[in-house]
């Protein structure tokens, strides 16, 4: 197995090669690329961690070289929010990015699962399908938004708010990610149930967690160890999947043919050809109903800018 992280010098990149080098399958490869030069060091650096995981580092323009017979390719490149921005303001600087490192996998590893970290997520996935589109290479049940991030923070705070152990919490995610889009169903948590007004609070923090950490860096950056975290647990059930196991789910933000929008984050379940099978989001509350049905026009419009940037 083969996995190429590109952006791998960055906050979200270091931490995401850390955790695959020491918890890849035995005989994985992973590649690591970025424009800053110090991405060979940063794979020197891991290479001492005695695990049986080869690491190879590259710098410069061309991602090529460490795209190279990848299964899975994980994109963090870019640039991350500061207080005071939202997602979208970083479409000017990466959706360029996005387009042009995709233009390199539909050449040098098109058949590989992609999965897109870099924001704003709900635009960039649109972008990267464009190209892939394009290139004549597209694969809708290969290209993956990686909101992942939303599943952990919502078990992480569920748990927390209701003391229940946090391996016994599990959720959908659904919509996209940012403000809005980002929709927790709360109501079909097992174990638990809340109040609307824990419903509403803990659906708002869900929303606003992303921007609680950006402020509390401080201009320092945004979430990189728990996204590290985040695009781990999903890279590693692709792999799984690929693997064969059965019973691989995860939500990302995907072409699932959803009658709300072209991309919609959903359960899926993982597979060895990335996607195998769409599974249904099950039945929302009122509350839900009332959120899915008002976040559309902005997720459509978030899409419809990654679209018209290709075209
Ligand atoms: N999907 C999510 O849930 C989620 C969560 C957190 C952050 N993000 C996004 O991930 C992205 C990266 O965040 P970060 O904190 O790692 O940022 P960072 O600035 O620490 O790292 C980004 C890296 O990208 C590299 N880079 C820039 N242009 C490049 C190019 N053309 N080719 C290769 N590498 C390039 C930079 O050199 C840098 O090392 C941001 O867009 C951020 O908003 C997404
Ligand atoms: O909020 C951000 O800008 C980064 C990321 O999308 C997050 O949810 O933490």
């Amino acid at each position: 197995m083969k996995v190429a992280v590109l952006g791998a010098a960055g906050g979200i990149g270091q931490a995401l090669a850390l955790l695959l080098k020491t918890q890849l399958p035995a005989g994985s490869d992973l590649s690591l690329y970025d424009i800053a030069p110090v991405t060979p060091g940063v794979a020197v650096d891991l290479s001492h961690i005695p695990t049986a995981v080869k690491v190879k580092g590259f710098a410069g323009e061309d991602p090529s070289p460490a795209l190279e017979g990848a299964d899975v390719v994980l994109i963090s490149a870019g640039v991350a929010r500061k207080p005071g921005m939202d997602r979208s303001d970083l479409f000017n600087i990466n959706a360029g990015i996005v387009r042009n490192l995709i233009e390199k996998v539909a050449v040098v590893c098109p058949t590989a699962l992609i999965g897109v970290i870099t924001n704003p997520v709900n635009t960039t996935v649109a972008i990267a399908a464009e190209v892939l589109k394009k290139a004549g290479v597209y694969d809708k049940n290969r290209l993956f938004g990686v909101t992942t991030l939303d599943v952990i923070r919502s078990e992480t705070f569920i748990s927390e708010l209701k003391g229940i152990d946090i391996a016994d919490v599990k959720i959908k995610v659904i919509g996209g990610h940012s403000g809005v889009t980002i929709l927790p169903l709360l109501s079909q948590v097992k174990g638990v149930s809340f109040t609307d007004e824990e419903v509403a609070a803990l659906t708002k923090r869900i929303q606003n967690a992303g921007t609680e950490v950006v402020d509390a860096k401080a201009g320092g950056g945004s979430a990189t160890l728990s996204m590290g975290q985040a695009a781990f647990r999903f890279c590693m059930s692709l792999i799984r999947g690929l693997q064969g196991e059965a019973n691989v789910v995860e939500c990302a933000y995907v072409d699932g043919g959803s009658e709300f929008a072209p991309l919609f984050a959903q359960p899926i379940l993982l597979g060895k050809n990335g996607i195998e099978q769409l599974l249904p989001c099950g039945e929302l509350s009122e509350f839900e109903i009332k959120a899915r049905d008002s976040m559309l026009d902005t997720l459509k419009a978030d899409i419809q800018l990654g679209v018209d940037f290709v075209k």
